[in-house]
């Protein structure tokens, strides 16, 4: 199994291209099914959860093709696929495909829409909380499904076709959204959703569905309304730049010091996160292709957060910011709202010399002078990258472990980071 040693010290100076981003890749891959005509993406980032999808999709026969796989200019992927549904051969997503991703769950939604029926396998993804699957159930039942969940498979059906509802999310989930925009389109009706996600990836995905011929309003709002048509066409549209990969790079700049460019960023995906940034002390501005970020020697500002959905801070940078904040000069407080179990990067840090504790679902980070590099072990995906974050500024080596998790998110990490002056490196095994 691959690892990556990072050994910290270097300030970081340079350029690192922003992907497209995986978790509106996901979504806009499914909506594939939804014709029988060619969706063309581009921006879809190389990762292995990308893969993975293209498996899935294609046992139900979605075929696709590779172009623009490489810009010169940055080397990033940067890649265009094109995705063709056709024929759907097969509505079942089976448990070996599905267990090893979470998003692949939500091709019920365009199954159950097209062909009447699906039946896909419970859903695995990253160990970070339980992950129910209530509130998909909920709201395809609104629009009128039949739904059993037997032997690990959720089953829904509609033999006459989804008709159009009005339903509230008692919670704001952004897999139920994306499914429920994804069965409302093709829908007899007007369906008006309340209380949906606002992620930037939904309204992406709303506004690669209204390409194809959808009626979609007011995503990114906390009301859709959907005004159901019969048919779906193809479409070119392009992935959204990844918001926590930004996120990411930029704490990574704070944390090291360093000048960076992050190119093709888009500073408006993620103020809440800049925010933060900016009050723990790194400089951040938005120029006219991607965003600079920038620190001086200075100490680092702790600093409170919770997560939230979005426009809050995203769930999915918290592990990330507590790397950054065991280096802070201070005590910071990090809640996670969002998943119960987002916390399995607290013993890893530990092993670096970090000092934090937990109480229930808040962690007091208190900031050390020193890290020491240490071998730790990646346990989801934003964990591990909150080792490299770590292990950027910790003396010696660091060896992080299970960088399979890490390849499902980030594109070339290594390689970008090596670019800018990191002493880091892949040892394959
Ligand atoms: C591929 C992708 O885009 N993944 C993202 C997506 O995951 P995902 O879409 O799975 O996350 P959700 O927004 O659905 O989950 C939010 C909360 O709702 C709960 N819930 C969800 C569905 C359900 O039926 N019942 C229920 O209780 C979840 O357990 C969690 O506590 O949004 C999360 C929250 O921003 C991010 O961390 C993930 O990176
Ligand atoms: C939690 C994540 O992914 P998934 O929802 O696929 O588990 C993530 O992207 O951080």
């Amino acid at each position: 199994m691959d690892q990556i040693r990072v050994t910290g010290g270097n300030a970081l100076s340079g350029v690192i291209p922003i992907s497209g981003a995986k978790n509106a890749s996901l979504p806009l891959m499914i909506a594939s099914l939804l014709t029988d005509d060619t969706l063309t993406l581009e921006n879809v980032p190389h990762l292995a959860d990308v893969e993975s999808l293209i498996r899935i999709l294609g046992n139900h026969g979605v075929d696709y093709s590779v172009t623009g796989r490489r810009q010169a200019e940055d080397s990033n992927y940067a890649r265009t696929v094109h995705f063709t549904a056709r024929n759907i051969v097969d509505t079942t997503a089976p448990y070996e495909l599905v267990s090893k991703m979470r998003a692949s769950f939500w091709v019920i939604g365009p199954l159950l829409a097209r062909m009447g029926e699906a039946r896909v396998s419970l859903p695995g993804g990253c160990a970070i909380g339980t992950r129910p699957v209530d509130l998909f159930i909920q709201s395809l039942s609104a629009l009128g499904a039949d739904i059993e969940i037997e032997n690990g498979y959720v089953h829904a059906s509609a033999k006459d076709g989804l008709k159009g509802a009005h339903y509230r999310f008692p919670k704001v989930s952004v897999g139920a959204t994306h499914v429920m925009l994804m069965a409302a389109s093709l829908a007899k009706g007007d369906t008006i959703i309340e209380n949906p996600a606002r992620e930037p990836e939904v309204v992406n995905l709303a506004d690669c569905l209204n390409a194809m011929g959808a009626k979609i309003e007011g995503a990114g709002t906390d009301e859709i309304r959907v005004t159901g048509v019969t048919s779906l066409a193809g479409a070119r549209h392009r992935v959204i730049p990844d918001r926590i990969e930004t996120g990411t790079y930029a704490m990574a700049v704070g944390m090291t010091g360093g000048d960076v460019l992050l190119k093709g960023a888009r500073a408006d995906l993620l103020d809440s996160a800049l925010g933060v940034l900016r009050e723990a002390g790194i400089e951040i501005t938005d120029v006219d292709d991607g965003v600079r970020v920038y620190r001086n020697g200075n100490g680092l500002m702790p600093v409170d957060v919770r997560t939230d959905p979005y426009p809050g801070f995203p769930t999915d940078l918290q592990a990330q910011l507590m790397g950054l904040m065991t280096r802070s000069t201070g005590t910071a407080h990090i809640t996670e709202t969002i998943f119960e179990n987002r916390f399995m990067h607290v013993q890893e840090l530990a092993r670096l010399g970090a000092d934090i504790s937990l109480s229930g679902q808040t962690a007091t980070v208190r900031g050390v002078p020193v890290l020491k590099g240490a071998p730790v072990m990646a346990t989801d995906l934003r964990a591990s990258v909150s080792l490299v974050i770590a292990g950027l500024a910790a003396e010696g080596d660091t060896t992080v472990n299970r960088v399979y998790h890490l390849d499902r998110g980030f594109e070339r990490l290594e390689a970008k980071l090596q670019a800018c002056g990191a002493d880091i490196e892949r040892i394959s095994g």
